[in-house]
Formats: structure tokens, C-alpha cells, sequence
């Protein structure tokens, strides 16, 4: 259970509170206008960003003392963080270890998340040959080696055509499935977030509210999503 406990986040002139629970496994949309602060709440769980005030628990614990890289999550985000020079073996395996110094089992690993997302066949390859679509799944691949309990993605699939982003965000909710692993994903797009979502949370006007039904959301919107979707 990921909580945030009177959460206020701060920066600059901009201010975003957020107090309410997500439970083990949910898929949740982060949905809201642009500006309102979907970022900053997966920058807030990810602590590339501290709140000025409240808590962020896992499981009853504060991991507010935690790097980014000691919380209980896995990342996506739009630009998929494929570093050119490495294979896409290598990317993945940084999901293991940044220093790359895997033990065998661990590059079977690798390669077994790698032949679960389609890829088996593309270990060697630099993302720079890879489509856009390979990429997306070469970035979940790295997410499937880390075994984290919380997956955050910040507009991952945006930069695909409608038929492949359908593909991956099914991928994506596989992959959730299986790992049992709770999913925060910002989405412009209200159809991604019904497709793959079972609850969404708005962010709008300083608040990130907790999670109602996604559909319940999108088919009586409060007036700020109302405007923002173009009611
Ligand atoms: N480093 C920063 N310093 C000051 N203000 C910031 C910083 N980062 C973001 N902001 C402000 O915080 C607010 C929320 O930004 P955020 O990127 O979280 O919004 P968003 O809902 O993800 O927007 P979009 O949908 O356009 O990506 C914005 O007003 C933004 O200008």
C-alpha cells in the first residue's frame, strides 16, 4: 500500500497536497489539465522531489529518507532512458545493476524479460536501430528485471501511433498482472487511461484527489477535467 499522508508539495509558486492510499496491485491513470502537477506527484513517489510537508509511506513505512533508487520502484518515462551507447541487453541488465557486473543467472534474467516483452531476438541491438515501439518495450523489459512492487510511468507510450500504444499499455497490463505490481500512469488521453486503468487519480486545482473509478471520472467529470478533456 503506497500512502500519502497530508502530503504538500511545494515549488516555487506552485503547491500540490495529496492525502489518500493506492492498493497493492491497482492500476491507476494520473489524469489532469497540463501544469496541475501529474508530474510532480510521480517525482514526489520516485523522490526526485521532497515534500515540504507529510509523509509518502510503503507499507506503512516512511521512505522519505530513501534515494530514488532505494524505494520500491520502477520507472518509465517518455524518453524511455535508453542510453545509445549500450545494447539493449545492457539497458536492461542496468535495471539489475548500474555497474553491469551480472552474474549469469542475472543475464538470464535478462534475457527472460527481454523474450517476455517480444525482444528475445534484439539483445545486441543500440536502441538508436530499434523502432519506437521496440524501444517502449526494451524500457519495460528493464522494468520487469527490477521486480519492484510499484511501477511509475510519466507519458510513456505518447510518442506511438494509436495501434501500437494499445499494444504496449495491454503489455503493460500483463506484465502488471503477473509481477503483482501496483502501476501509476500519467496519461493525456482519456481512452489509454479507461483502457488500461481501473481508478484514476485528478490532479487539478492544488489537490491530487484519491483514486475513484475511472469510468465513474470520465463519464461525470468535475469542471476542471470537464474543460481540460473539451466538454
Ligand atoms: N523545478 C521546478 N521549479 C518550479 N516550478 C516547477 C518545477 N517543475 C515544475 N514546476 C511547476 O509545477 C507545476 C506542475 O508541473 P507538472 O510538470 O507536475 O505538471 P503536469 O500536470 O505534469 O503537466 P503536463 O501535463 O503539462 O506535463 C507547473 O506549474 C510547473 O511550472
Amino acid at each position: 500500500m503506497l500512502t500519502f499522508e497530508c502530503v504538500l508539495i511545494r515549488q516555487e509558486a506552485f503547491e500540490l497536497v495529496a492525502d489518500f492510499s493506492i492498493t497493492p496491485g491497482a492500476r491507476v491513470a494520473v489524469i489532469g489539465p497540463s501544469g496541475a502537477g501529474k508530474s510532480t506527484l510521480i517525482n514526489a513517489i520516485a523522490g526526485f522531489v521532497e515534500p515540504v510537508a507529510g509523509r509518502i509511506l510503503w507499507k506503512d513505512r516512511d521512505i522519505g529518507a530513501n534515494r530514488p533508487g532505494d524505494r520500491p520502484i520502477a520507472l518509465i518515462f517518455q524518453d524511455n532512458n535508453l542510453f545509445p551507447h549500450l545494447s539493449v541487453a545492457q539497458n536492461v541488465g542496468l535495471g539489475i545493476d548500474p555497474g553491469l557486473k551480472l552474474s549469469q543467472a542475472q543475464r538470464a534474467r535478462v534475457s527472460w524479460a527481454l523474450e517476455r516483452v517480444g525482444m528475445a531476438d534484439m539483445e545486441d541491438r543500440k536502441p538508436g536501430s530499434l523502432s519506437g515501439g521496440q524501444q517502449s518495450r526494451a524500457a519495460l523489459a528493464r522494468v520487469l528485471v527490477q521486480d519492484k512492487p510499484l511501477i511509475l510511468l510519466d507519458e510513456p507510450f505518447a510518442a506511438l501511433g494509436p495501434a501500437l500504444k494499445v499494444e504496449m499499455l495491454d503489455l503493460l497490463t500483463e506484465v502488471a498482472d503477473e509481477t503483482g505490481a501496483a502501476v501509476l500512469m500519467v496519461s493525456h488521453d482519456p481512452t489509454d487511461a479507461a483502457r488500461f486503468a481501473q481508478s484514476a487519480i485528478l490532479v487539478a486545482e492544488g489537490r491530487a484527489e484519491a483514486p475513484v473509478p475511472v469510468q465513474e471520472l470520465l463519464e461525470n467529470p468535475p469542471d476542471a477535467l470537464r474543460a481540460y478533456l473539451g466538454d
